[in-house]
């Protein structure tokens, strides 16, 4: 699915004024590839990938994904757009932890309506194909926190979503780890055709991905392809 921000612009209330996070933002992203939007602190980064969530709604821009502007919709109708195309792997989407790993997937799927018949052996791919097939049965606290993250990502994927998006994922991950999650989410984009967007403060992950985006102040800086 082909996700576009167009001309997006963002601000946050800020006292009695407002701080912009996001000015004119553009940016187009395609299946089967992944971005990486990089750039200091506080310059934007997280508003970008909550515009494209949906979970804000820019104060003008549109976003579109197969060319369908989503600006139009109720929020029921952007609700339902989430639900079933969009994967969102953020930091603060704690795993439950009292939920094994493969509860953790069926959980989704259970508050989605999916029957178990469908939701279990998805649950179970999804597991495997993330290097988990051995420790469906853990509960976060068994885990390393590479595994963690792992089982994180699965669960992004459990309503087989077009549009995956990810905010530092390796944040809590020494060098190694961490590159082995960007590599993993390399291969799934191209495996599963999504399309990927991944916010990393660290430049070491940005050559796994197609494209690089900066985001400096809100704005985009610069766009190298690869
Ligand atoms: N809910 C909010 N209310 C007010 N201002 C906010 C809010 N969220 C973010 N901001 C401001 O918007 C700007 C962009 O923040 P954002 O979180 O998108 O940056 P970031 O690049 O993801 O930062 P970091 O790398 O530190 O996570 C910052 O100036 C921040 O202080």
């Amino acid at each position: 699915m082909t996700l576009q921000l167009d001309d997006i612009t963002l601000t946050y209330p800020d006292g009695t004024q407002r701080v912009t996070a996001l000015e004119r933002v553009s940016l187009t992203a395609q299946p089967g590839t992944l971005t990486a939007v990089t750039g200091p602190s506080g310059s934007g980064k997280s508003s970008l990938l909550a515009v494209a969530a949906t979970l804000i709604a820019p104060d003008s821009g549109r976003v579109l994904l197969d060319g369908r502007d989503l600006s139009g919709l109720s929020p029921k109708e952007t609700a339902a757009v989430r639900r079933e195309r969009i994967g969102i792997v953020f930091q603060s989407s704690n795993l439950l932890a009292s939920l094994t790993a493969l509860d953790q997937l069926l959980v989704i799927a259970h508050l989605n309506g999916t029957p178990l018949s469908v939701a279990h052996p998805r649950a179970t791919e999804l597991l495997a194909a993330v290097g988990m097939g051995d420790c469906v049965g853990r509960r976060p606290h068994q885990l390393s926190g590479g595994q963690r993250q792992r089982v994180t990502i699965a669960r992004g994927l459990m309503n087989d979503p077009r549009l995956l998006l990810v905010d530092e994922p390796t944040s809590a991950l020494d060098s190694q780890r961490g590159e082995a999650i960007v590599q993993l989410l390399r291969r799934l984009t191209v495996e599963r055709d999504l399309t990927t967007l991944m916010v990393t403060h660290d430049e070491r992950h940005l050559q796994a991905a197609d494209r690089v985006t900066h985001v400096v102040d809100g704005t985009l800086r610069r766009l190298a392809d690869r």
